[in-house]
């Protein structure tokens, strides 16, 4: 389980501190599927971060599984990220000099998976996500929508435990994103816990339960 409890962020701006957050608070149970809408600027990515173990707050604190992530050091942040989590940010951060199959096999490469079973489980997200004949392309020769399935299949080749993402239908059409939606439910039927920010409402409608960020705090709406 993630717990947020009293979360306070504040960005600065020139010499001005800006508050993004106020008393966030929220329980995320294992396997858990979670929609954050809200305003565009209103915090929603900056929370995403927070979750990832990419940002820190001012106030509040972090649990993972009853233990303190706020009080983590670098180190322990990153082996949080790298075992747990998996993070499909709005600007995809791929890498741009790479080709597909690089680029997905990154996540697995940290955490020392044979070769044999890096290739076999990208052969098997890549043809989940109808993208196997890019696999050699190099991501510049890729659409906005494909760089975004790439972004998708790297996330979750990795099989975390905690799933974020950040607008991840964005740049697709109906039919991919209902291809993408299933790939997501068969995951949550796996027992991961999702976290997904977006505006859409067929993807939101797929969660079990939707919050709205709002005047800096979270709200659920249902
Ligand atoms: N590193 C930063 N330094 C200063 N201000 C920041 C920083 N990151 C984000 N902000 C500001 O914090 C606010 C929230 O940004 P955030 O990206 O979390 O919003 P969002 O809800 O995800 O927006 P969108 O829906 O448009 O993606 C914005 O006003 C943004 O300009």
């Amino acid at each position: 389980m993630i717990e947020l409890a009293g979360i306070k962020k504040r960005f600065i701006d020139g010499k001005q501190y800006t508050n993004i957050l106020e008393n966030v608070n929220i329980q995320i149970h294992q396997g858990e599927s979670i929609a954050i809408k809200g305003k565009s600027g209103c915090g929603k990515s900056t929370l995403l971060n927070i979750l990832a173990g990419l940002l820190p707050f001012e106030e509040g604190d972090m649990l993972f599984n009853g233990t303190n992530i706020s009080r983590f050091t670098a180190k322990q942040l990153a082996e949080y990220r790298r075992n747990h989590v998996a993070y499909i940010t709005q600007k995809f951060h791929l890498l741009d000099d790479r080709n597909v199959f690089d680029n997905i096999a990154l996540p697995l490469q940290y955490l020392r998976i044979p070769r044999g079973e890096i290739k076999s489980r990208i052969e098997e997200v890549l043809h989940d996500l109808d993208m196997e004949s890019h696999i050699k392309k190099g991501i510049s020769s890729l659409s906005g929508g494909e760089r975004q399935r790439v972004a998708i299949a790297r996330a979750i080749v990795k099989k975390p435990s905690i799933l974020l993402a950040d607008e991840p239908t964005g740049s697709l059409d109906e039919v991919t994103e209902e291809s993408i939606l299933r790939i997501f439910n068969a995951l949550h039927q796996n027992g991961m816990t999702m976290v997904i920010v977006t505006h859409d409402d067929t993807v939101s409608s797929h969660c079990q339960h939707i919050y709205e960020l709002h005047h800096k705090r979270l709200h659920l709406v249902s």
